[in-house]
């Protein structure tokens, strides 16, 4: 698992390695400008002529580096100056000195601009353009001049290096700098980023700016060892395969789970029947769906295999409500608000609390959750907020029910909070509501309240109702199959958004939820054959 550290505690690292190591910071930025020269020149072999952009800063010197370097190998380097270099000081004043002093006896073109004739001049003989603006020392929007050359070296359809991070992007949070709407970063093609990653690089828009991430940790390699708290970590299907359940060739259906999805109310049968879809073609040996009794034939069309029952009612739902033969349980999808789903969230919920089994819930559930936070959930139970289901669960008031009734929810945080704090919130709601929080977007967090993960990645194609459904289903069937609840909420999320890419291919629409549950299969099947 990769640690994700906020950008405070990678400056300690990094000042706490150099002085173990005795060195100075100063042969941090060679090794910086050396290895980021080298992956560029990995990347794109042809190119010859470098035009390297640089900031005012540590990542400036970076830059610097690199040119010196691509001086040494021969290449042709422009440097574009948001700030004058005599007004450099300290190590990317070195950085500097050192360039000068190579480059009386280098041959090449070796041109520096400034940021108007930048603006004035054809930069497109450049065949790489490498980012040295701004990397994690930026604060607050960005400054009008970043932001008119961002737009120019953008223009430029030439490879783009970005060196630690996109300039624009903000490491903590992957949140990216914006001017009258519009997004002011650099649009890398890769990203060296240097001594640990930082928590932003798997979140938010770095994930769609950053291009390919490449780690080179510059001697670090215990970056734990320095004492900081990493914020989160991440990983991959790879580190994930072992957590998927086992699958004898002898047995029976009874040996592989039986999962129940409850949702669909009157006009809303869709989403259950994804996530019962979902949990089907997932492995479950049996999936029941209870389903309001008008959306039952289209359950059925639907999936036959599931076992659909049909409720018209609460009373008819108490008849139904037999728990004990489920090995899990996904609640919300489609639900509705009325006063029927209000009664049976109350009805499930309580009746869990009995049994040991746990319970998912997503979509309608969580609504119901935050009107009723004081009601104990099930042991171990896993809830799948989007980001407006995160505020609505955050701003709910901690109240007894039980002798206040209905509360309505206080508003005080909005979804920008929830953006700019992913990994506090996944952590804050896991530990509101004594469960796993799984909050799902661009980099989804993953917390028990003490650990959290981020997995999967972000993709254009997953904006699209339904796929939440399917998430539900996937993880309330690893969990009948006998995944714990931790490992399944991984497992499923990282399924989810492999198969996704995968059946997206190289579209960016028009993919369904349907066609996810699918490559679920696929994905799970293929991981079977891996671990078996
Ligand atoms: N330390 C080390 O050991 C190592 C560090 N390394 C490298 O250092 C980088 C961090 O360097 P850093 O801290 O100097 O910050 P950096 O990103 O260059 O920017 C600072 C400048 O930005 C400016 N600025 C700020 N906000 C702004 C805005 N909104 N719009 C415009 N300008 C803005 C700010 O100017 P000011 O506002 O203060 O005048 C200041 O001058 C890191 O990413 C990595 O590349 C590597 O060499 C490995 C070893
Ligand atoms: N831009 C994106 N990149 C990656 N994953 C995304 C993106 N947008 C949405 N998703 C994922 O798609 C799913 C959407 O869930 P949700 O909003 O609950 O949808 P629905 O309620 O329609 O089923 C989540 O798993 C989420 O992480
Ligand atoms: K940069």
């Amino acid at each position: 698992m990769q640690p994700l550290f906020s950008v405070d505690s990678i400056k300690k690292i990094e000042r706490n390695f150099a002085k173990q190591e005795g060195i100075e910071l100063y042969e941090l930025m060679q090794r910086a400008g050396a290895s980021a020269f080298e992956q560029a020149r990995r990347l794109w072999p042809q190119a010859g002529h470098w035009l390297i952009a640089t900031g005012a800063g540590n990542n400036a010197g970076d830059g610097l580096v690199v040119a010196r370097h691509a001086l040494l190998a021969g290449f042709d380097v422009t440097l574009v100056a948001i700030k004058p270099y005599r007004e450099f000081r300290g190590d990317p004043e070195k950085a500097w000195q050192e360039l000068l002093s190579i480059k009386k006896d280098s041959h090449q073109r070796f041109d520096i601009l400034g940021l108007e004739q930048a603006l004035d001049t054809d930069l497109s003989s450049a065949d790489l353009v490498v980012d040295a603006l701004l990397g994690t020392g930026v604060k607050g929007a960005l400054k009008d001049e970043y932001c008119q050359i961002l737009e120019r070296l953008n223009q430029l359809s030439r490879p783009k290096l970005a060196l630690d991070i996109p300039t624009g992007i903000y490491a903590d949070s992957g949140l990216c700098s914006t001017k009258n709407g519009k997004d002011t970063v650099f649009q890398a093609d890769a990203t060296v980023s240097f001594v640990a990653l930082k928590t932003g690089q798997r979140l938010n828009q770095a994930l769609q700016y950053q291009g390919e991430l490449i780690l080179e940790t510059l001697g670090v390699r215990h970056a734990l060892s320095f004492g900081e708290e990493p914020e989160a970590y991440g990983c991959n299907l790879q580190q994930l395969k072992e957590k998927l359940p086992t699958r004898h060739d002898v047995g029976s259906k009874f040996d592989c789970g039986h999962a129940l999805l409850i949702g669909g109310g009157a006009h809303l049968g869709g989403a259950v029947i994804l996530a019962a879809s979902a949990a089907l073609k997932s492995g479950a040996g049996m999936v029941s769906g209870w389903i309001h009794h008008s959306q039952q034939a289209a359950g059925l069309s639907v999936c036959p295999e599931i076992m659909w029952r049909g409720y018209n009612s609460h009373s008819d739902f108490q008849e139904l409500a037999d728990l004990s033969r489920y090995q899990a349980v996904g609640f919300g999808p489609g639900l509705g608000r009325d006063s029927t789903a209000e009664q049976i969230f109350l009805d499930v919920i309580t009746k869990l609390q009995a049994t040991d089994i746990p319970c998912v819930l997503d979509a309608d559930g969580l609504y119901w959750l935050a009107k009723y936070t004081s009601v104990p959930l099930p042991v171990q139970s896993v809830l799948t907020p989007h980001a407006g289901e995160a505020c609505r669960l955050l701003n709910a008031q901690e109240e007894d029910v039980f002798s206040t009734g209905r509360i309505e929810p206080q508003l005080s945080v909005d979804t920008a909070y929830v953006t700019q704090n992913r990994i506090k919130v996944a952590q804050t709601l896991a530990k509101k509501y004594s469960a796993i929080c799984v909050l799902k977007g661009a980099g989804t967090v993953i917390s028990d309240g003490e650990q959290a993960l981020v997995l999967a990645g972000a993709h254009p194609a997953m904006m699209t109702a339904g796929l939440g459904d399917a998430l539900t289903g996937l993880i309330t069937s690893f969990i009948a199959q006998g995944a714990k609840p931790w490992d399944a909420a991984l497992l499923a999320t990282e399924i989810h958004y492999e198969a996704a890419l995968s059946v997206a291919a190289n579209r960016r629409r028009g993919v369904t939820a349907s066609e996810v549950i699918e490559g679920c299969s696929i994905l799970v099947n293929q991981l079977d054959q891996v671990i078996n």
